[in-house]
């Protein structure tokens, strides 16, 4: 069972920066944090989108025709009622239990977003990162935007919360006769978010690694075309508290200016994108009295469990069993489930060898050496301290942070890392977020034992002159089919196939062959006779 505190990767809320977890020497100074009276009104340039009166210019008509029927249904002065809210919007689906999609947005807006966005950057302004996997992105808070987007949630997002992720009392059961399947995640209350654009594109942001949002219920809005761009869905898995969260649940595609909304704490991810680019509308909404529940807490309490896997339900980031569940050529990929795939596939094969890294002498005292074995999906780093060779995982098991790159140290303390270290023991510091690794271990030194990273045996080869590592590689699974005496053996039969109409295995038999012989003596005695008469 794992800590759910583990999880607050994503947290990164407008009002808390993110905290390296072990700053070394020397700190880099924090850029000056963006005021939001940085950008608008003076830089901005669609300044309509900022205005939060304007919010319902920007729906789309057939959810506007419901928020209107729901606005004069209502008696003046009174706290709205949500119950009287029709959320069987013209176009609206329940993509699968817990997950429904709605037309939301005009183009016209989403067009008008991109273009901020965009004008943004030309800007020059800073930008952070909008959680803390896609740099690729905007927080549109933090460039003034939150008081139009507070206006889009009270006045439209949260009927639709209510109906779906709220109270006993609010929440619907079904819509057009299907079952909605969903939960109270604070849907009646929402009162917060963090607003932020994401955006892929193959040569930036690939994709989003499997991950929980660090909010209650997450609306996601299309606002590229499909016409844009090539793969990039938004894959689906359980939710966080429960033995089926690492397990294939849906396949959503973004449609621009379509929502599609689902609990913050179901396991999602983007796969990789192969063409273009995407982006969407981010909000993380959260309801603070929900978050005070002592239901809430409890659920949060209850923690994660590692059980059964489909692979790409599976986070890089996240899941300590990773590296086993995932082949190597697969690893750090997402790429989207195929029709019909199981869950852990057939088990993998791999075999042992040492593999040269670099002549002993080209690596010094305090230095690293990275062995690339892009065939493989494999990165080594093998690093010297104190006269005694170490080969760790190259990539950091927080968020891939290239650990070669990073400085060399003791670890200053007994125990670091693991029971029986000395303060003499080397450490690596990630570069990326400063983790610090054993490099005898692979332990995280603060006692993360979720971060821990893979350790190869490394040695001198026979004649001292070369650094070698022990690697294990993949080996292809031979196609033996099962047979009653050989039970055990993977089952990777070839598919059943035909040739001319005759199934292939009849080619194979005995009586088949011997046929076939018979008749092609009989013919050869006919054709031979026939000729010597004439
Ligand atoms: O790419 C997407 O549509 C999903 C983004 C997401 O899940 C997030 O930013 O938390
Ligand atoms: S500490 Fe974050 S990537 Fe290494
Ligand atoms: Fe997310």
């Amino acid at each position: 069972m794992v800590d759910y505190s583990k999880w607050d990767k994503l947290d990164v809320s407008d009002e808390e920066d993110v905290k390296p977890k072990k700053p070394p020497e020397p700190v880099k100074p924090k850029p000056r944090r963006l005021h939001p009276l940085d950008y608008h009104p003076e830089r901005s340039l669609h300044k309509e989108l900022f205005e939060p009166k304007n919010c319902m210019r920007w729906v789309h008509p057939s959810l506007l025709q419901v928020l209107n029927q729901w606005q004069s249904g209502k008696k003046t002065d009174e706290e709205p009622t949500f119950q009287s809210f029709n959320v069987a919007i013209e176009g609206f689906k329940v993509e699968a239990p817990g997950i429904f999609s709605f037309p939301a947005l005009t183009d016209e807006f989403c067009e008008l977003l991109l273009q901020e966005v965009q004008h943004y950057r030309k800007s020059g302004l800073p930008s952070r990162a909008p959680n803390s996997m896609n740099n690729y992105g905007l927080v549109l808070n933090e460039i003034g935007m939150r008081p139009a987007f507070s206006a889009i949630l009270k006045e439209v997002l949260l009927p639709i919360g209510a109906r779906l992720f709220g109270s006993d009392e609010d929440r619907i059961k079904e819509v057009n006769g299907v079952a909605i399947e969903s939960e109270d995640w604070g849907g009646s209350t929402l009162d917060d978010h963090h607003s932020f654009i994401v955006q892929y594109r193959p040569s930036d942001d690939k994709h989003l690694d499997m991950h929980i949002d660090e909010c209650d219920v997450t609306f996601n809005f299309g606002i590229t075309s499909h016409n844009n761009f090539e793969g990039n869905d938004l894959t689906f898995c359980g939710m966080f508290d429960s033995a089926d969260h690492r397990k294939y649940h849906h396949t959503y595609k973004h449609v621009k200016g379509r929502c599609v909304v689902h609990s913050g704490k179901r396991r999602h991810g983007a796969m990789d994108i192969e063409k273009g680019e995407r982006a969407s509308l981010i909000m993380w909404t959260k309801s603070r009295s929900f978050r005070r529940t002592e239901a809430y807490r409890e659920r949060n309490r209850k923690g994660l469990t590692y059980g059964d896997a489909d692979r790409v339900c599976l986070s890089y980031t996240h899941d300590p069993d990773y590296k086993n569940l995932m082949p190597k050529k697969q690893q750090y990929h997402m790429k989207p489930r195929e029709e019909g795939q199981a869950g852990n596939e057939v088990p993998l094969q791999t075999e042992k060898k040492w593999i040269t890294v670099c002549p002993a002498a080209d690596l010094s005292e305090g230095q690293s050496k990275l062995l690339n074995l892009k065939e493989e999906n494999e990165q080594i780093a093998v690093f010297k301290h104190r006269e005694e060779l170490f080969a760790l995982d190259n990539r950091c098991a927080h968020m891939g942070g290239s650990l070669c790159e990073g400085e060399i140290e003791d670890v200053g303390k007994e125990n670091l890392g693991c029971s029986d270290s000395k303060a003499t023991d080397g450490m690596v510091i990630c570069p990326r977020h400063y983790m610090c690794f054993n490099l005898k271990t692979g332990e995280n030194v603060e006692g993360d034992f979720t971060m821990k990273q893979k350790v190869y045996p490394v040695r001198l080869s026979s004649d001292g002159q070369h650094i070698e590592v022990e690697v294990e590689l993949e080996v292809l699974q031979p196609l033996v089919p099962t047979t009653p005496e050989n039970p055990g053996v993977l089952h990777a039969e070839r598919p059943f196939s035909w040739l001319c109409g005759i199934p292939n295995k009849v080619f194979a038999t005995v009586p088949f062959a011997l046929g076939i012989c018979s008749f092609a003596i009989a013919f050869n005695i006919i054709f031979n006779h026939r000729h010597t008469r004439f």
